[in-house]
């Protein structure tokens, strides 16, 4: 059995809506206009681009990979040590800006901007890119459930406690087109001992596409630390 601990993140986030503004709370990471989340979003958007190229273009594809491979070399060249920048992504206690859906700093995050709601509940959302395609202008399946999972799980930090997802049920009802803007709201429903019971759904246009009931076992494995 692994180590699981409790964050003191999901703690202050649960104090977030104690406090009781009466107001919305951002609890995904701002995205900055410069630096790193700035580069991430140009990664996004070549990313988009390859997707959107295809074969048939007159665009000098070999050219283009050569370009993109000097540019990772020097990235790659400048990368720090790579236990640091585990300790790195993981000391800070306010949102998360490397995960790999609400992180700004993440290329292959959508990213998913997310709000605390005041009656407990959390609200999500973003539009998908055709990089996420499953069927023909539906995003896959597998991204729903990986935005719905995360949200329920920010949900649990937003009641003031989080867990590790033990089991994810979905209903896919409709499909998730690509390119609309899409809403997901969750909410931590119950709690008994350390099983939290959350449940999502995701629509667009106000139609419920999928939902989702999960079951999380409160606690996370323990932050990398720099021994
Ligand atoms: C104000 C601004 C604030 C800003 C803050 C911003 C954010 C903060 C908020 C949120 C935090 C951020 C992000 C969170 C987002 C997403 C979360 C993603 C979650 C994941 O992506 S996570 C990866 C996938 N997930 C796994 O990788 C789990 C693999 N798994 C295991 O690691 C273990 O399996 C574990 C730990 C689950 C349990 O292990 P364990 O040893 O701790 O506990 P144990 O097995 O004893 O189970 C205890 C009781 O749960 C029952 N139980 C267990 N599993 C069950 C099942 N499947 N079905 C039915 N019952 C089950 C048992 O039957 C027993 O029940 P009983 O007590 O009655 O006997």
């Amino acid at each position: 059995m692994a180590e699981t601990v409790e964050y003191e993140v999901v703690t202050q986030a649960g104090a977030g809506r104690d406090a009781g503004s009466g107001e919305p709370v951002l609890m995904s990471a701002r995205a900055s206009e410069g630096g790193l989340d700035a580069a991430a979003a140009a990664a996004r958007r070549l990313v988009d681009a390859l997707v959107r190229l295809g074969d048939s273009t007159d665009y000098d594809t070999d050219a283009l990979a050569t370009r993109i491979n000097a540019i990772a070399a020097e990235v790659e060249d400048a990368l720090p040590d790579e236990a640091a920048r585990l300790v790195e992504m993981w000391q800070q206690e306010g949102p998360n800006r490397h995960d790999l859906v609400t992180g700004p700093q993440n290329p292959i995050a959508p990213p998913l901007v997310v709000h605390g709601q005041p009656d407990g509940s959390v609200e999500a959302s973003t539009t998908l890119p055709i990089a996420y395609q499953g069927q023909p202008r539906m995003a896959h399946g597998g991204i729903s459930a990986l935005l719905l999972d995360h949200t329920l799980g920010m949900a649990n930090g937003w009641a003031g406690r989080g867990g590790m997802t033990a089991r994810l049920t979905l209903n896919f009802k409709r499909p998730v087109p690509l390119g609309e803007p899409i809403t997901i709201r969750a909410k931590q429903e119950s709690v008994d001992g350390r099983k939290l019971y959350t449940q999502g759904v995701l629509s667009v246009d106000g139609e419920p596409c999928v939902t989702a009931e999960a079951l999380f076992i409160a606690g996370h494995l323990p932050r990398p630390t720099a021994d």
